[in-house]
């Protein structure tokens, strides 16, 4: 059996933001396993405005990808998905995701909410062509396939990829990079207010990585869109995103403006990940990788679950869930009871600018 219960105290001020396109509640999900309850989402809640980039940070198997799931009730079997998700339209009543029948959740998935994975080549299906993937979707959702066909054309000139040449591919005659291009191209052809992108550019080579991040810039002002990006990369995404979200052990860490966690990060995970990850302004030998490993989901510590790898845990860390709450500002938030300490017992390996608000 697990020893940990899911304690992290929600306070839902903490999470409200102004105008939300999608409200997440106490989500959870568990795995029912033989070796105990595995929990690989642990009572995450947050607001994602309308209109921000939200970048989603945490090592592997952290339960990013979970998240990402849950928004758009996507969560594999046998997983079990609990909690509230809220989707606010443009106009019209909010929608119960979690209270959707398959025709509901079908049209939210593509129509309003839509997802990029990781890995292009996968998503297409290597025996037809790129126009088709784009027919078959506009006729799965009874859209008008000629105007679909006319927005599928700007959106891969917008992504500056030669329209007819890439329609008339197959996947496999394109460079990753166009691929995944044409990838979000076809999530976007049902015009979706929100786009989840778990990892998109891992597979690419930096500089496609940022071209692609400069390109979704240009669509996001283009369509108003907002932007979900999950990834282990804290400063790449830095430089897209509005506001961060990082994730440790299944449950959210700490949550602020990008600026604000790059500047002056308060959780002890978030300091170390950004001492830990390479940067070009730091020598090679002060890079920290963090200590210790990242817990099993079936066996994650009591308390806050960061304190085995914590040099600031004491007796309050192993007994008792910090809880979220509001640090530097209201708004930048962290479950940490010494997040006072954090910046001198962790000092970042190089110099990052203090953005005083
Ligand atoms: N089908 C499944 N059955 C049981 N456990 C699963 C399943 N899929 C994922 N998990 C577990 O859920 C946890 C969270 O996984 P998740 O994929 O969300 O992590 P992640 O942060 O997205 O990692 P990565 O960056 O490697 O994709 C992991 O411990 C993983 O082993």
């Amino acid at each position: 059996m697990s020893t940990h219960e899911p304690t992290r105290t929600n306070d839902a001020r903490t999470h409200e933001v102004a105008d939300p396109i999608l409200e997440i509640r106490d989500a959870e999900v568990v795995f029912e396993m033989d070796r105990g309850v595995s929990r690989v989402l642990d009572n995450v809640s947050i607001d994602i405005e309308r209109g921000e980039v939200l970048g989603i940070v945490g090592e592997s198997g952290s339960g990013k990808s979970m998240l990402a799931s849950a928004m758009l009730d996507a969560v594999v079997d046998p997983g079990i998905l609990s909690g509230e998700i809220t989707f606010h339209p443009p106009d019209g009543e909010p929608v119960d995701v979690l209270a959707q029948d398959q025709e509901g959740i079908r049209e939210l998935r593509w129509e309003d909410i839509s997802m990029v994975f990781q890995g292009a080549m996968s998503s297409f299906n290597p025996t037809m062509k790129v126009g088709g993937h784009f027919e078959e979707t506009l006729k799965a959702h009874e859209y008008d396939v000629e105007a679909g066909m006319e927005r599928a054309r700007e959106l891969l000139a917008d992504l500056y990829l030669e329209p007819d040449r890439v329609l008339d591919s197959f996947a496999h005659e394109l460079s990753g990079g166009m691929q995944q291009r044409a990838l979000i191209a076809l999530s976007l052809v049902l015009e979706p207010d929100v786009l989840v992108m778990d990892e998109p550019t891992a597979a690419l080579d930096l500089l496609m990585q940022r071209s692609i991040l400069a390109l979704l810039e240009e669509l996001k002002a283009k369509y108003d869109l907002t932007l979900v990006f999950i990834t282990h990369d804290l400063p790449l995404i830095a430089e897209l995103a509005d506001r961060l979200a990082v994730m440790y052990a299944f449950e959210l860490v700490e949550v602020a403006d990008s600026d604000s966690i790059l500047s002056r990060a308060v959780h002890p995970y978030t300091r170390s990940l950004l001492n830990a990850t390479p940067n070009l302004d730091a020598p090679l030998s002060e890079m920290r990788p963090i200590e210790g490993s990242a817990p099993d989901p079936v066996n994650v510590p009591e308390g806050c679950s960061y304190h085995p790898r914590c040099p600031l845990a004491d007796e309050e860390c192993v007994s008792q869930d910090p809880g979220f709450r509001p640090t530097h500002t209201e708004d930048h938030l962290a479950a940490c009871f010494h997040w006072e300490e954090a910046s001198e017992a962790i000092p970042f390996n190089i110099e990052r600018e203090v953005n005083d608000e």
